[in-house]
């Protein structure tokens, strides 16, 4: 298998390095199932979040075409435009955009370059066929899955690891219980319910969420995230939620079944930060057709290591180790 490190930042982002063109150019990229485009910032771009990193040269890469297409990408945070180039993308011949503009300061706080989409092609601006599409069917990859480990605290060596064509067994226990896509889009699966103990019970008939790894929190609707939030005691801070650091042993688990199986966070997995714990859940209306949907971000995959299974449409989980 293809194995990339991830780097930890402050258990927000995780990314790592890829590299385009001939000779490589190396970016840093957030890899996100949560879309399915892979850009990075192009030499024409002048925005402020463009010109802190790395910039990508066509004309210094002898196997670069310009396919020219102009492309607009709307993330829940952050935007950006641009136009389609096609290159060497590390092992493989990949179109990609490159960023022109990219407003607001979503990307210049960012540590990374840009970002590689792993979600399914539906969902890919401009029709692009996306990186692990790609992969698949140049056979550069034993199984179609990738998956994902997200290490639990920025400090530690190994901060993560996506692994493209199989699962690393060293990064659970147990076995991997499976659970179908419903939806080809993001990598959507359906929920039993949510519990969180002996206060309330949300999604009581089922509901749809997304495993995405490029969302940093747990979101749902705005008004079952409050019960939440009231049910675990955090408290509004300056735009976010806060719960109570010292007392996290008191606070009820939140429970996700899921295909029968659930999948308990404890307060200690669902809190976060030094000096102020943050709540790690999330208030975000999705709205229909694609809405409404939970969630479950960089929180959740924490704690369950996530194999996205596209030759059979299905997400593998199981207690992250
Ligand atoms: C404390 C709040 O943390 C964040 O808001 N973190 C950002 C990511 C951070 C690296 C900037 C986030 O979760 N952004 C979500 C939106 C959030 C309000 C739920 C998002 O847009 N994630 C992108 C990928 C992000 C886009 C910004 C750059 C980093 C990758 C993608 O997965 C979504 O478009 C999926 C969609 C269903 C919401």
């Amino acid at each position: 298998e293809a194995n990339e490190p991830l780097i930890n930042y402050l258990d927000v982002e995780y990314f790592g390095q890829i590299s385009i063109g001939s000779p490589p150019q190396n970016f840093t990229v957030l890899f996100d199932t949560g879309s399915s485009n892979l850009w990075v910032p192009s030499i024409y771009c002048v925005s402020p979040a463009c010109v802190r990193g790395t910039q990508f040269h066509p004309s210094n890469s002898s196997t670069y075409n310009e396919v020219g297409t102009p492309f607009s990408i709307q993330y829940g945070t952050g935007s950006l435009t641009g136009i389609i180039g096609s290159d060497q993308v590390t092992v493989i011949n990949q179109q990609f955009a490159e960023s022109v503009s990219e407003p607001g300061s979503t990307f210049v706080d960012a540590e990374f370059d840009g970002i590689l989409g792993l979600a399914y092609p539906s969902l890919a601006v401009d029709g692009v066929i996306p990186v692990f599409d790609n992969m698949m069917a140049q056979n550069l990859v034993e199984l179609p899955v990738f998956s994902v480990y997200m290490s639990r605290n920025p400090e530690s060596s190994a901060g993560g690891e996506l692994l493209f064509g199989g699962f690393d067994t060293s990064h659970f226990s147990g076995t991997l219980s499976w659970v179908p896509v419903t939806k080809q889009g993001y990598w959507q699966i359906q929920l039993d319910n949510i519990q969180v103990f002996n206060s309330v019970v949300l999604c009581a008939e089922g509901c749809q969420a997304i495993v995405d790894t490029g969302t940093s929190l747990i979101t749902g609707p705005p008004s079952d995230i409050k019960q939440i939030q009231n049910a675990i005691s955090a408290t509004p801070v300056d735009g976010e939620y806060a719960v109570d650091c010292n007392n996290l042993n008191m606070l009820p688990d939140v429970t996700f079944t899921i295909n029968g199986i659930p999948y308990t966070l404890s307060a200690e997995d669902y809190s976060d930060g030094m000096a102020i714990c943050t709540s790690g859940f999330q208030g975000m209306n999705i709205q229909p057709p694609a809405g409404p949907l939970w969630i479950l971000g960089d929180v959740f995959i924490r704690q369950f290591y996530t194999v996205f299974d596209r030759g059979n449409n299905r997400v593998g989980l199981a207690p992250a180790v």
